[in-house]
């Protein structure tokens, strides 16, 4: 029935305020208020209507996505968004595509890497769209090893310029996004050769097509690499492939921030580490922790609706069906998910905090912190995506039957999400990033340098190599302070174990090869204690709303100790819980689930995501499934007919045949 609100009972039964809720998630009273307003412009324009992208061919939907981003340019520049609205507004848009690369990668990338000089030359041109920009590093032979990268950018003194080239078919660009189609601009990663000699890889500002007729410049090849994972999904990117033909650029053209080729000819290094080359990744990484919270609380907020909208079985006193959201079984695979939603939020707030505050130290040439802020952004995208890609599965599976219909929305989201375990950085190379900076730590220790940030646990190494966990009954495990130290012997334990082995190498290189799996389950217990610990500092801030910190703190317990209870086999291994204790942790988060359950809706409801952007007949906010699943199925391309087509060729001569034979 239209009109009804299906989930009402379930938001009767809340025992927090929604509202405020609404603000803690979004961050802010300022940052609720401009995502309520742009979601609701975007869900608003017919021409952001996305439920036909999965009947739609490439080609098709490539249109469409040029035809959106010009849309919402003009809509950008008319209605005056500030830089946060236009944010926003992109990302309610729900459509990847090349405005991500250029305004997420390209513009930082000369923010970051440019002169002043360059800075005050190729802004204002970026930012007025009046050059596209995409970020081409990876090559078709080496991605995650980018010291291997292959294209060379080899300075000719006599004409002042750089020849880019690209010697093999290996060293061919593969995978920039913009790249295929669009860009006209690209920041390219390139070795640098000045008078013979190699100083590694460096950016370039290099154009790639006329600005009159959009056709390859001279020396230049390009195009799109071809249809990736899923239909519709993010084949709305034009990811593309791009080979030199000792193409020449001015020497101007180098983002000489961090080192610089003179006139001359002479590489000048500057102070700064050479690392700040790979600064745009450190950025990006840092907000896909943020999207990684947007993305798992899409495929919750579907989940739970439809979980507490779906009966399956009579109860065992008889009357109405069972809502499937009282399963304890879904309860165990549901709840652990939307803990984990609000977890990847306020971590992502806080590392958006440690990224500013590095950049703010760089700025005044203090380096000391950039080893910590490339392992947590590393590690915590790493940890986050890989989560919130099996988490969104998983939500598929939760809905049953209908969550593999295109139309519940789980398909595309996963599709879409997916690959953000391979872009910037495997998250298995991210985690081995995360483990050399923890077995350089432990190799400090005693050398009088304490371990600090992230790290700082490390330096109580006495009394965490030999603590036993304190926790006597089931509520002990809501002290914070006793699940800290469980996480916190866990790593540290685990970090210990690893160096211990490696020790017992001769070739330090060899024995980090050979521990690699180790190494990577050291870092990923190091990254889920970070979330742990940022969770905890949450809910130990000021929170205001009626109930609201209560839910905060049972979704923060929740996310420890159903960590702690899917690792168990990590915290016994370690002696940091024994079986008791971990019986009383499985004691306790039952309980917590019991307490969540009358706030599961409301706490979804929380995400204020419209209609629009969830894409889920499942989702709906109104509940109201059924009758809309048969609508999505009327629309499909196949029952615009009753008779198929191919039906003649294909299907009657089989019939007949079939009652031919029958008949003999
Ligand atoms: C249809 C729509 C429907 C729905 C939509 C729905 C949902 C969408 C939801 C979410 C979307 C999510 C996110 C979107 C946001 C943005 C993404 C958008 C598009 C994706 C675009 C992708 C772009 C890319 O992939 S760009 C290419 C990225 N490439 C990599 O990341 C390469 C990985 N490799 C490396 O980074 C490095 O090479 C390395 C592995 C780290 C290097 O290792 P190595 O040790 O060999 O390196 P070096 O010798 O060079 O370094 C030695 C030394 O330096 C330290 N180091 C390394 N890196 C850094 C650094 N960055 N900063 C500081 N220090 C660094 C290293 O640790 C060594 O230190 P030590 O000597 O001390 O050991
Ligand atoms: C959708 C999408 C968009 C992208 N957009 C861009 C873009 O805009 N610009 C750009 O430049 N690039 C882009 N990329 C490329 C991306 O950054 C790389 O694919 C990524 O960094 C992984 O590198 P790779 O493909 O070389 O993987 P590989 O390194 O070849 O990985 C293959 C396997 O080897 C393993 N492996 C590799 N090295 C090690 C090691 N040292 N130890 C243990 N295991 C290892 C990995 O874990 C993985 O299992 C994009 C990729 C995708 C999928």
């Amino acid at each position: 029935m239209e009109g009804v609100d299906h989930l009402a009972d379930e938001r009767n039964k809340a025992e927090f305020d929604v509202e405020e809720m609404k603000i803690v998630w979004a961050g802010s009273r300022h940052a609720f208020q401009v995502s309520n307003r742009i979601s609701r412009l975007v869900a608003n324009d017919p021409i952001f209507e996305k439920s036909k992208r999965a009947v739609m061919s490439r080609k098709e939907l490539f249109k469409n996505t040029l035809k959106k981003s010009a849309h919402a340019w003009k809509m950008i520049n008319e209605l005056r968004l500030s830089d946060e609205e236009s944010i926003r507004f992109r990302s309610f848009m729900d459509q990847p595509g090349f405005v991500d690369l250029h305004w997420g990668m390209f513009v930082p990338a000369i923010k970051g890497q440019g002169t002043e000089e360059q800075q005050q030359k190729w802004l204002p041109l970026a930012n007025n769209m009046q050059i596209i920009g995409c970020y081409a590093q990876t090559e078709l032979g080496h991605g995650s090893h980018v010291q291997g990268l292959e294209t060379t950018a080899t300075f000719d003194p006599q004409t002042d310029q750089f020849i880019i080239h690209s010697p093999t078919q290996t060293s061919s660009k593969w995978w920039p996004g913009g790249l295929g189609k669009v860009s006209t601009h690209a920041v390219v990663y390139a070795r640098l050769i000045t008078n013979g000699k190699d100083h590694g890889v460096h950016g370039f500002i290099v154009q790639l097509r006329s600005l009159d007729d959009h056709s390859p410049l001279p020396g230049i090849t390009v195009g799109d690499i071809g249809m990736k994972f899923g239909n519709g999904a993010y084949n709305s990117m034009d990811n593309g492939f791009l080979k030199f033909d000792h193409f020449r650029i001015p020497r101007d053209q180098m983002l000489m921030r961090l080192s610089k080729v003179t006139r001359e000819g002479k590489y000048v290094a500057s102070d700064v580490p050479r690392q700040l080359v790979y600064g745009t990744m450190v950025f990006v990484r840092q907000s896909i922790v943020s999207n990684a919270s947007n993305a798992l609380s899409r495929a919750v907020c579907i989940a739970t609706r439809y979980s507490a909208v779906r009966r399956q079985f009579a109860s065992q006193n008889g009357g109405t069906e069972t809502q499937v959201i009282d399963y304890k079984t879904q309860q165990n695979r549901l709840f652990p998910l939307l803990a984990s939603a609000y977890a990847f939020r306020f971590v992502g707030e806080w590392l958006k905090w440690l990224y500013t505050d590095v950049t703010q130290r760089l700025e005044a040439s203090d380096f000391a912190t950039l080893p910590e802020a490339h392992a947590c952004t590393a590690g915590l995208k790493s940890m986050t995506t890989s989560a919130t890609a099996d988490g969104i599965e998983e939500c598929r599976k939760l809905c049953g039957g209908h969550g593999y219909l295109w139309c519940s929305g789980l398909p595309e989201l996963f599709a879409v999400y997916v690959p953000a375990c391979t872009y910037e950085g495997d998250n298995v190379v991210l985690q081995l990033q995360v483990a050399r900076f923890l077995m350089k730590t432990v190799s400090q220790l005693g050398s009088g340098k304490a371990p600090a940030g992230t790290t700082e646990y490390m330096g109580r190494a006495q009394h965490l190599l030999k603590c036993r966990s304190s926790v006597k009954k089931a509520e002990d495990w809501l002290n914070p302070g006793m699940v800290l130290e469980a996480f916190e012997a866990r790593a540290l334990r685990m970090a210990v174990s690893c160096a211990n082995n490696l020790s017992k190498f001769e070739n330090q290189e060899q024995g980090f090869s050979e521990l690699l799996a180790d190494l990577v389950e050291a870092a990923i217990a190091h990254c889920q204690l970070i979330v742990v610990s940022k969770f905890i500092a949450k809910i130990e801030g000021e929170i205001k709303g009626k109930g609201v910190k209560n839910q905060l703190k049972n979704l923060c317990y929740i996310y420890a100790l159903h960590l702690l209870h899917k690792h168990l086999g990590d915290f016994l291994s370690t002696d940091s819980v024994t079986p008791e204790q971990a019986s009383l942790a499985s004691h306790q988060l039952r309980s917590l689930y019991s307490q969540l359950r009358p706030n599961a809706v409301a706490l979804v409801d929380a995400f204020n995501y419209t209609d629009h952007y969830l894409g889920s007949v499942l989702g709906r906010y109104d509940g109201n499934v059924y009758p809309k699943l048969f609508e999505e199925a009327l629309k499909d391309p196949l029952n615009d007919s009753v008779v198929p087509d191919g039906y003649h060729e294909y299907i009657r001569p089989l019939i007949k045949q079939h009652i031919r034979s029958a008949r003999l």
